[in-house]
C-alpha cells in the first residue's frame, strides 16, 4: 500500500482525508503504520525521527515501556466501567501533588473539553459573561475560544469559525499576547469579565515565550480584580516541569487545564483548581459537566504511569531535554546565520521553533509575518530526509526522552540540507 493510494481512499470517506486539520499537508500526508521510541514508520516502510510527538503528548517517547505495561495490565481488567475507580482518586492525588494550585481535579477526555469546562466554571463562579483570551493562543475547537486562535485555525486564516455564533464570540475579548497595557485597558473598560485564559507559554503560533513580567502582571491584575486566571497547560503541563509552567514560573493560577503529556499519548485531560471554584461542578454544584468516557480506566492507568515515571526521572529528564534543546538550537542558529538566512529561533525546555523573519517573534502579528513558504520548503526537505516535524510554522518542534544524540545529529544534518533548500 502507498501513502498516495491511502490518501485517495481516505478523501472519499473522511473530510479532506484527515481527522484533524493540522494533519494535512501538500500533496498528501504519510500514513503511519507503527511507532516506537523516537520513530514513526509509514506504510511504505519509510522511517521518520518524530519531532511532532503527538503535538507534545509523547514527552517520554512512543510505546514507553512503563506505560505500555500499565495499560496492558488494565486491559486485562476491563476497558470502561462508568463507575468511580480507586485509580481515578490515585491519579487525582498525583496531579494535585504536582500542581500546588489545584485542590481538586476533574478528569475529562480532551484539552478542548477541559478548557470549555474551565471557562464555564469561571462564569459560574463570577456570574459574569465575558472572557479574555490572547491572540494566537489555541484552547481547542469550541466556540468561545475559536476566536483569533492559533494552530490550524491561524494557518487557515479563520478568525471566527463559520458555524460559530456571533452571540458567543462577542463575549470573547481578544488581547495581544505579551501586551500587558492592552490587557489592563481591556480590564478597565469591561466590568463583566468572568475569566482570563492564557497559554503560559504560547505553543500554537510557533513557540512564543512570555516576556519577563507578563505572567506575573497578569496574575497581579486578575487578583486585584477578583477575576479567575485560567492557565491552559494542555501543552506545558508535565512538559516544561513536573508541575507545568506554573512551577517553572512560580505562579499559581485559579484554574488549570492539562492533557497531552499527562498520559503520554492516551485520551485524557483534566481541569483542576481552587476548591471553591471546582466544587461548583455537578452534581454537588450547578456548573454542569459530564462525559461517558471521563476517567476511562485505560487512559487513567496510562496517566498514573506517566506521572510516576516523570516524577521518578525528574531532573534527569528535564535537564537532559533542556541540554539537548540548547545544543540543537545553538547549532541550528549557527547554521542559519552562516547561510545568511534571516531567522529567529524561540526555544525553552523541550520545545523550539524556527521562524524565517528578521524580527523577534513575540505575538500573533510577528509570527504571522514570518515567511511560511520558506517554512514549507524546509518542512518538505526535512520530510524527504526522514525527519517529521509538525507541518506548520504555527506549531512547535517537540523533543522527547526517546531522542538520542545520534538522532539529533542526523536531524541537524537534515536541517542543514533543509536550510540550503530555503536559501535557494
Ligand atoms: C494549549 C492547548 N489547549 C487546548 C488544546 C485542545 O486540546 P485537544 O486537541 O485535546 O482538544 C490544545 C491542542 O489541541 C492546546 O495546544
Ligand atoms: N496545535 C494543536 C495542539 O496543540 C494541534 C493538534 C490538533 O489540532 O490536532
Amino acid at each position: 500500500m502507498t501513502n498516495s493510494k491511502l490518501f485517495s481512499d481516505s478523501k472519499k470517506v473522511i473530510p479532506s482525508g484527515v481527522n484533524s486539520p493540522v494533519r494535512y499537508f501538500e500533496p498528501y500526508p504519510f500514513f503511519t503504520k507503527k511507532s516506537n521510541g523516537a520513530y514513526l514508520w509509514d506504510v511504505e516502510n519509510k522511517k521518520y525521527i518524530d519531532f511532532c510527538n503527538g503535538y507534545g503528548a509523547l514527552l517520554l517517547g512512543h510505546r514507553r515501556k512503563e506505560i505500555i505495561n500499565a495499560v496492558s495490565n488494565q486491559l486485562s481488567k476491563g476497558t470502561l466501567y462508568c463507575t468511580p475507580t480507586e485509580a481515578e482518586t490515585e491519579l487525582s492525588k498525583l496531579i494535585i501533588g504536582n500542581f500546588p494550585s489545584i485542590d481538586k481535579v476533574r478528569l475529562v477526555n480532551t484539552g478542548g473539553e477541559a478548557t470549555m469546562t474551565a471557562i464555564r466554571l469561571a462564569r459560574g463562579f463570577t456570574k459574569k459573561k465575558k472572557i479574555i483570551k490572547f491572540e494566537g493562543c489555541y484552547h481547542g475547537a469550541h466556540d468561545s475560544v475559536l476566536v483569533k486562535a492559533g494552530s490550524g485555525s491561524a494557518h487557515n486564516g479563520i478568525s471566527v469559525s463559520e458555524g460559530g455564533l456571533d452571540e458567543v464570540s462577542k463575549n470573547t475579548l481578544v488581547v495581544q499576547y505579551n501586551n500587558i497595557e492592552d490587557f489592563q485597558k481591556t480590564i478597565n473598560q469591561n466590568k463583566d469579565i468572568a475569566g482570563v485564559i492564557v497559554e503560559p507559554i504560547l505553543a500554537n503560533m510557533g513557540l512564543i515565550l512570555p516576556e519577563k513580567n507578563f505572567l506575573y502582571d497578569l496574575r497581579k491584575i486578575t487578583k486585584e480584580n477578583n477575576i479567575p486566571l485560567i492557565f491552559d497547560e494542555v501543552v506545558t503541563g508535565f512538559r516544561v516541569s513536573p508541575g507545568g509552567a506554573q512551577e517553572h514560573f512560580g505562579i499559581k493560577s485559579d484554574i488549570t487545564t492539562m492533557a497531552k503529556a499527562l498520559s503520554n499519548g492516551f485520551t485524557i485531560a483534566a481541569v483542576g483548581g481552587r476548591k471553591e471554584i471546582i466544587d461548583l461542578l455537578s452534581p454537588g454544584g450547578k456548573v454542569y459537566q459530564a462525559s461517558t468516557f471521563a476517567g476511562n480506566p485505560i487512559s487513567v492507568s496510562a496517566a498514573i504511569s506517566s506521572i510516576k515515571t516523570i516524577n521518578k526521572l525528574k531532573n534527569k529528564l528535564y535537564s537532559k531535554l533542556e541540554r539537548f534543546n540548547l545544543l540543537f538550537t545553538t547549532a541550528l542558529d549557527d547554521m542559519a546565520t552562516d547561510m545568511h538566512i534571516a531567522h529567529q529561533i524561540n526555544f525553552t525546555a523541550s520545545m523550539f521553533q524556527i521562524f524565517f523573519t528578521n524580527k523577534p517573534v513575540i505575538n500573533y502579528e510577528t509570527s504571522k509575518k514570518a515567511d511560511s513558504k520558506k517554512f514549507q520548503k524546509m518542512f518538505r526537505t526535512l520530510l524527504k530526509k526522514g525527519i517529521f516535524i509538525a507541518p506548520s510554522q504555527f506549531e512547535v518542534v517537540f523533543l522527547s526522552d526517546a531522542h538520542t544524540e545520534n538522532d539529533l545529529n542526523k536531524t541537524l544534518d537534515a536541517y542543514d540540507a533543509a536550510l540550503k533548500s530555503v536559501k535557494n
